[in-house]
């Protein structure tokens, strides 16, 4: 028998989701394969925000060591993008891998291979690359280049200047951090 509440709520969800769900919206972006035997980037699965990149050489970061690997890609991406390279949670969650400088940004002006800079942040173990591995992922996104207008003083806003775990939520917080000094 039909189960005429569940068939509502089913279609009002159906129906609200096609209506509230924007186009999903994609930008070509030219590539140059460096190293002709990597794949392309690509998104594991539909809706992923960030497209797999491969490592070209094999590598073996020792516990804290961090290491720089090539991609096999080159991109142009359109005045008006950027791109970032993020780890993979999988590797940070399970090896301790991550990117040093996360996230790497890939200006819309550069032209060179991608490469990755990597760490193992584990404490005892080794990571073992191996080349073709998936060991980062690459954003694409919008960005603006701000025009900085000096002005002699900002207006108020709510937060003010509290920054640095102003709004708590952990014990620690109360402390102060640890700042540089001036000369
Ligand atoms: O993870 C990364 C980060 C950067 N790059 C490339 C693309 C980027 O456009 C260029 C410069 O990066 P960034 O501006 O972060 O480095 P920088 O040390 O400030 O170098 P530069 O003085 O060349 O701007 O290096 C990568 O291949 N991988």
């Amino acid at each position: 028998m039909l189960d005429v509440a569940a068939f509502g709520r089913a279609h009002t969800f159906n129906h609200l989701f096609r209506v509230v769900s924007p186009p999903v919206s994609t930008v070509q972006v030219l590539l140059s394969r460096i190293d002709p035997s990597v794949p392309l980037p690509a998104y594991a699965r539909p809706g992923d925000a960030g497209a797999d990149l491969v490592t070209t050489s094999d590598l073996v970061l020792a516990p804290g060591e961090r290491g720089v690997v090539g991609t096999g890609v080159a991109i142009a991406l359109p005045p008006g993008y950027a791109g970032f390279v993020h780890p993979r949670s999988g590797l940070a969650a399970r090896v301790g891998l991550s990117v040093v400088n996360t996230p790497g940004t890939i200006d819309s002006g550069y032209r060179g291979e991608i490469r990755v800079c990597l760490i193992n942040h584990d404490l005892s173990e080794k990571v073992v690359l191996t080349r073709g591995d998936r060991i980062a992922q690459l954003v694409v996104q919008r960005v603006e280049q701000a025009e900085f207008v000096e002005v002699a003083e900002l207006e108020p806003s709510e937060r003010g200047e509290g920054g640095y775990g102003s709004t708590g939520g952990h014990a620690t917080l109360g402390a102060g951090a640890r700042e540089g000094t001036e000369n």
